[in-house]
């Protein structure tokens, strides 16, 4: 049995499937590790609060996207749907430090017409962003959940970010921008690509 089924077994859950009593006794151990005294009256209640937002912030890996997209409409629509400039955080698998952008979702709806409610795109973004993530994976399994949920005529997905792992330590380059995207079906078309690429990038 690994770890996680034995958590399971335990049913030590805690914020939606995140172990918080495992993450307050890690950050008690980082903090004595640093040279810091957990018992100061300023770091008492640290280890919980942290464990409280690492719930938050992998929250995602306990969520299932097919959630969002269960509700569709039958809109008459064929052409592209696109919600860009969302905001998002998300956290580097390599450092567990931030990084956070903006993404942009877009589809050309099926035959079927399977439009979803707008709200639902930006809910996919947030749930494989609460996880630990590298940039590259996120696009595409957003992408990826489009297509298998709405069999969308084509999907495109476009995200840049700032690292900060690439910001306040290592090589230290702040403002430096990664974009990666993401596109299936219709949207590979050379025309309607730049149709969409226009559209995100027309800020
Ligand atoms: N491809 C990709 N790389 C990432 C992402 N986030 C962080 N990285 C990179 O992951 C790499 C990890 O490299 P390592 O050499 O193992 O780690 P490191 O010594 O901390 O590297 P430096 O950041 O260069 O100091 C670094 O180059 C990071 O910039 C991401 O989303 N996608
Ligand atoms: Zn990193």
């Amino acid at each position: 049995m690994n770890e996680i089924e034995q958590r399971e077994e335990n049913n030590v859950q805690g914020a939606g499937g995140v172990d918080l009593e495992r993450i307050e006794k890690a950050v008690r151990e980082i903090l004595y590790a640093i040279g810091e005294d957990p018992g100061r009256d300023g770091l008492l209640e640290t280890p919980k609060r942290v464990a409280k937002a690492y719930g938050e912030f992998f929250a995602g890996l306990h969520q299932d996207p097919s959630d969002h997209l269960s509700t569709t409409f039958d809109i008459e629509h064929d052409e592209l749907v696109l919600v860009k400039d969302i905001p998002f955080y998300s956290t580097c698998e390599h450092h567990l430090v931030p990084f956070h952008g903006t993404a942009h979702v877009g589809y050309i709806p099926g035959p079927e017409g399977k439009v979803t409610g707008l709200s639902k795109l930006a809910r996919l973004v947030e749930v494989f962003a609460k996880r630990p993530q590298v940039q590259e994976r996120l696009t595409t399994q957003i992408v990826e959940a489009l297509v298998e949920h709405l069999n969308p005529r084509g999907a495109m997905v476009v995200i840049e970010c700032e690292h900060m792992c690439m910001s306040m330590r290592g090589v230290r380059k702040p403002g430096a921008k990664t974009v990666t995207s993401a596109v299936r079906g219709q949207l590979r078309e050379p025309a309607t690509r730049a149709e969409a690429m226009s559209l995100i990038l027309g800020k």
